[in-house]
């Protein structure tokens, strides 16, 4: 098990906290705040409802969490350490200063600062070697971008291994060659931030007419393509160059005030505040951050069907997490073949439930259609061989529901080959959480060639492994329920 030490567990060290640990992390945290194991308990209960659905593959087992009266104590045996004090230049440094005395020399030290350079945070220190910006995004438990900055004093084995250490918790470092303040994202919130004061000061728009400016327009647009691509389509057919051609122009008429910041009076202040609460104070904080995590893990389980952007990334995780989720992508590969198989491993994700609290109907189907496909996959009807010219239709299906299941749980289901041979494959999944059965799908598929459409035996490799299974599971009893037509049980 390896160790992630936390100092510092606000808003942003309760975010990393969880990242670590339903990665399979423990973790250690110090912050001197005495309401702070309540604090992550809460921020760790929003995470644990909706980072491990997000994926199609279950999480490892969650880590261990403690908490501790000392940063000495914290560090221990810690591969990573992550700083996340309030943003002030010489408290990051006077805990550097403490926390180095403990720490191995080895660990990686990650500053989420939103805004101090790494040689800012290294100066006067002895081993400035092993400290880097790791600047993380709101909520940190779902978004998976990482800012990643050091310096020359930063060898490059340090910079590989914080690379690996945050992809392996499911994140993305984008490695920032050159340090500037704020890096790379947080001048562009800055710049917009900065707009957006002056046009609630100015009396233009307000509060809740900015978000709405942002959330039904170019905000969803960013999410999926950034900038430039999202540009570069907005140009037609002539492309980037015709956009800058029309656009470019517009960039000496008065249309940003930029380095123009006004002034936060107190008038001001109160100003967005009040036109804040309006907007959102029918809302605890923690009402809406639960409102932000259903919509990000929907979103982002979307470019997943996409295979696009943050979805992409997710399914490159899920890709890695198969073998110690116990997912197999080859008959052959399996220990002991007269066993049902393992065709799904994965959490309930928030977006499966429905108005009645638990896992809608037809989730269940798209379990056992995903089911059906790792079962495709382990007789050699991948990718591949889809993509020259065979594959199987599903016939007909009946799913039985035994029992619900809420967003959040873990889900497996068992895979027994009926009867496979020719173009036929006569499927039997038992859907559990834990040992409770939750449902059964039986599924008849008929091979096809996808040029013609109509069903066609499948080729000699596919056919073999089915059978190869099909034979192997002939020894197991007929499962209860099988061939059953509603009506009254039989
Ligand atoms: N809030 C945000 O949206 C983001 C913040 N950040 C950065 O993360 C860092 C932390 O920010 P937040 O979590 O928002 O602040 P926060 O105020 O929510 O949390 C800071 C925590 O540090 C603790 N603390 C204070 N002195 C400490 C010490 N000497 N040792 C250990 N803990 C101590 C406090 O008790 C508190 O719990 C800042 O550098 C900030 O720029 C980065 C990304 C986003
Ligand atoms: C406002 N902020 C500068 C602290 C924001 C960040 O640093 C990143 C984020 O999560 O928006």
């Amino acid at each position: 098990m390896t160790t992630a030490a936390i100092i510092g567990g606000g808003v942003i060290g309760g975010g990393w906290a969880a990242r670590f640990l339903l990665n399979g992390w423990d973790v250690r945290v110090f912050d001197p705040d005495p309401e702070a194991e309540r604090k992550i308990g809460e921020v760790l209960d929003n995470a644990r409802r909706s980072l491990p659905g997000l994926g199609n593959v279950a999480l490892p087992p969650e880590g261990a969490l403690t908490f501790h009266a000392t940063i000495a104590e914290a560090v221990e045996g810690a591969a990573w350490v992550q700083e996340s004090v309030p943003e002030r230049l010489d408290l990051k440094q006077k805990v550097y200063g403490e926390l180095q005395q403990h720490c191995g020399a080895d660990a990686v030290i990650g500053s989420s600062t939103s805004g101090f350079k790494p040689s800012e945070l290294q100066d006067g220190r002895g081993n400035a070697s092993q400290i880097v910006v790791a600047h993380p995004f709101n909520p940190v438990y779902l978004l998976p971008l990482i800012e990643l900055v050091g310096t020359e004093a930063n060898p490059a084995d340090v910079i590989a291994r914080a690379k690996e250490i945050i992809s392996g918790i499911g994140m993305y470092p984008l490695h920032v060659r050159k340090e500037i303040d704020a890096h790379i994202a947080d001048r562009f919130l800055e710049a917009v931030w900065r707009e957006a004061l002056w046009l609630v000061k100015d009396g233009i728009a307000s509060t809740e007419e900015i978000d709405n400016a942002i959330r039904y327009g170019f905000g969803i647009r960013w999410a999926q393509m950034g900038l430039f691509e999202t540009y570069r389509v907005a140009g037609g057919e002539a492309g980037m160059k015709h956009f800058m051609a029309q656009f470019g122009p517009c960039l000496t008429a008065p249309w940003t005030k930029l380095m123009d910041v006004p002034e936060f009076t107190d008038e001001l202040v109160d100003l967005i505040a009040d036109q804040s609460d309006e907007q959102s104070g029918m809302h605890s904080i923690r009402e809406l951050e639960r409102i932000r995590d259903d919509n990000l893990v929907g979103m982002m389980r979307a470019m997943s069907a996409n295979d696009w952007g943050a979805g992409a990334l997710q399914n490159a995780q899920d890709k890695a997490r198969e073998g110690e989720a116990g997912l197999l992508s080859h008959v052959d590969q399996m220990v002991d073949l007269a066993q049902p198989v393992l065709t799904l491993n994965r959490t309930v994700p928030l977006d499966w439930t429905d108005y009645n609290g638990h896992m809608t109907e037809s989730r269940y189907l798209d379990a056992f259609a995903n089911a059906t496909d790792r079962l495709m996959i382990m007789i050699g009807c991948d990718a591949e061989y889809i993509a020259s010219g065979g594959s199987y239709f599903t016939a007909e299906t009946h799913i039985r529901h035994i029992d619900e299941v809420h967003a959040g749980h873990a889900i497996q289901v068992k895979t027994q080959v009926i009867m496979g041979a020719g173009k036929k494959m006569h499927l039997w999944h038992e859907m559990f959480e834990g040992d409770r059965l939750l449902a059964t799908g039986e599924h008849m598929l008929l091979h096809v060639d996808l040029a013609t459409r109509r069903s066609a035996p499948p080729a000699p490799h596919v056919e073999a492994a089915l059978v190869k299974l099909a034979e192997a599971h002939a020894a197991l009893a007929a499962p209860a329920g099988l061939g059953r037509a509603i009506g009254a049980p039989r």
